[in-house]
């Protein structure tokens, strides 16, 4: 998808509002013209002393113009915001629900701060795409054209001259500008995105780093890419100076040249000296109209490296694509199947390899084998984060791709080893599974998991604050509140992946006893290098035999 065609979709359902914007903007700006002109002509024409009936037009119209230009200008500000602010709403939606489609095996290439600013400032950028980009230069575009008729009328040599002005500094200065722009964006945007990536990366390892004495380095680092990066912004600082250099010259000229031309035609007797001030004045009007449209062809550039980054994230390829017309699953017992399935996170470089494997309802499984022999990428499979790229993986018979994918996660639930626990209460982060869940329930996932007793302990008991990752808790804890999320969630069948990582013996052999017996009657696949895991389950499965290294049958 081109930044071009994302620009206009996101922007088409406010067409309405930025139209309307854009008229009382020209309303506005054309009222500012008209009170300078009017207000020449009235100043000219009071020097002769006329009767104060010959000018009462006039000074109508002065107020009317003074008047209604404020009115028009919020006008256009808050149609034009309420506008952009829609489709900025929008679009942010619209990337995120596609991040999520895309998470987590289609995330893989890309930084989380990365994302992270993808979805927070290029978002934004669209809002000064149309505020301070759109806008401006069709305000100015429809004032421009109107002024230059205008003054033309009277002199056309100064109607001229104020249509070159115009299409200078509306259009060269803007045009080369946005070229240095786009040089010095197209270096700004990555040292932007690299500067964030490197804070982020800084203030995560930032216990590590200090251990091992390394943070002078990683500072020098930054400071070399924000040197980098502050040397950019002083270029495209300098290059918005010499635009408004140049725009305070050519309205110079254009003064100048009105006034040589008008003075020319008053000695020759077309033009009434009393418009003089007219020719004159008026281009001070326009030109205010015009001078921002240097600093809009700046935000255009940044605004479309933005788009472009934005663009680029829209037209990723979700790794599963939900069916248009899923097949419903009933509730009840459930059996997964994996059918000789092939798996890759990469094109070109497989990680499982005729793979199959049964779950039947209830049935206890262990999946061991050596680290990077798979176990994680078959339960991605099984909650369909990736599809196989041979073979089916098959939910009661039906291929999984045929199942909503909402449908199949309500069945299947994963517990990775690294389960996310959100900064706020341990309420809050079981209500993530069932956001209707009463206290009672909550209670009685903790009893399950084993941490109620240690909950009720707690002064705040259910409101206690859990602090980031999950900080304020112990390793067990931490896993077996996020334990008791998966058994509020009810998934009838439970994917544990490496529940007892980092654990003592002891903690991680109470741990998997309490998960076996929490689950119940629950189907359940226990990921693990543990091998006393065996012992307690009914079947156990060795990927290292089955894995692409050495493909063999079952
Ligand atoms: N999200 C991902 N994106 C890209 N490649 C991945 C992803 N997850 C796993 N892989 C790759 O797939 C291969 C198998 O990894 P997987 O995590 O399934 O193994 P594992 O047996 O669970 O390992 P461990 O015991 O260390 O967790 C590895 O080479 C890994 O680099």
């Amino acid at each position: 998808m081109s930044w071009m065609r994302l620009l206009r979709t996101a922007a088409a359902p406010a067409t309405g509002g930025l139209v309307l914007a854009a008229l009382a903007g020209a309303g506005a700006a054309g009222a500012a013209v008209g009170l300078m002109a009017v207000s020449a002509w009235l100043i000219s024409r009071a020097a002769l002393h006329p009767p104060v009936l010959h000018l009462m037009v006039a000074i109508v119209a002065v107020r009317a113009f003074g008047l209604s230009r404020g009115v028009l200008r919020y006008a256009e500000r808050l149609a034009g915001h309420d506008a952009a602010l829609r489709v900025l709403g929008r679009l942010r939606a619209r990337v995120f629900t596609h991040l999520a489609e895309l998470a987590p095996a289609g995330l893989t290439g890309y930084r989380r701060a990365d994302l992270a600013q993808r979805l927070s400032a290029d978002v934004d950028a669209v809002l000064d795409m149309l505020t301070r980009v759109l806008l401006p230069y069709a305000v100015a575009a429809i004032v421009g054209a109107g002024s230059v008729v205008l003054v033309g009328a009277y002199s056309a040599a100064a109607g001229l001259a104020l249509a070159a002005g115009l299409l200078l500094v509306g259009v060269l200065v803007p045009v080369l500008q946005s070229r240095a722009a786009r040089l010095a964006d197209g270096r700004r945007a990555p040292l932007r995105a690299e500067l964030a990536t490197g804070t982020a990366d800084l203030l995560h390892g930032l216990p590590d780093l200090l251990a091992y004495g390394a943070t002078g380095d990683r500072l020098a680092r930054l400071a070399g890419v924000d040197a980098r990066l502050r040397r950019a912004e002083q270029r495209s600082s300098a290059m918005a100076g010499l635009a408004a250099a140049v725009t305070a010259l050519a309205t110079g000229i254009c003064v100048l040249v009105g006034l040589a031309a008008g003075a020319v035609a008053v000695r020759s007797g077309t033009l009434h000296g009393e418009l003089l001030a007219v020719v004159v004045l008026t281009p001070l009007a326009v030109f205010e109209t015009a001078a921002g449209l240097p600093a809009a062809a700046q935000h255009f550039a940044a605004g479309r490296a933005s788009m472009r980054r934005l663009a680029d994230v829209l037209s990723a390829a979700p790794p599963v694509i939900a069916s248009a017309t899923p097949v419903d699953v009933p509730d009840g017992p459930h059996t997964l199947r994996l059918e000789a399935v092939e798996a890759a996170w990469t094109p070109g470089r497989p990680v499982l390899h005729g793979i199959d494997l049964e779950l039947a309802p209830g049935d206890r499984v262990a999946l061991t084998g050596p680290s990077g022999s798979g176990k994680s990428t078959v339960a991605a499979l099984l909650v369909r984060f990736l599809d196989p790229t041979a073979g089916r993986v098959t939910l009661d018979g039906i291929d999984v791709r045929r199942i909503a994918p909402g449908r199949l996660r309500q069945i299947v639930g994963y517990l990775p080893e690294d389960a996310y626990l959100f900064d706020s209460t341990i309420a809050a982060n079981l209500r993530i599974a069932r956001p209707d869940a009463t206290d009672d329930q909550l209670r009685g996932a903790l009893a399950e998991a084993r941490l109620l007793d240690w909950v009720d302990t707690l002064p705040d008991g259910l409101e206690t604050l859990v602090g980031e990752h999950g900080r304020e808790l112990s390793g067990g804890q931490r896993r077996r509140l996020a334990l008791a999320r998966a058994l509020l969630a009810d998934f009838r069948v439970l994917i544990l992946d490496e529940p007892t990582e980092h654990l003592d013996d002891a903690t991680a052999r109470a741990l998997l006893d309490d998960l076996l017996a929490a689950a119940g009657d629950r189907t359940v696949l226990v990921i693990s290098h543990r091998t006393d895991v065996a012992a307690r389950v009914d079947r156990c499965i060795d990927l290292s035999r089955r894995a692409v290294a050495a493909p063999a049958a079952l």
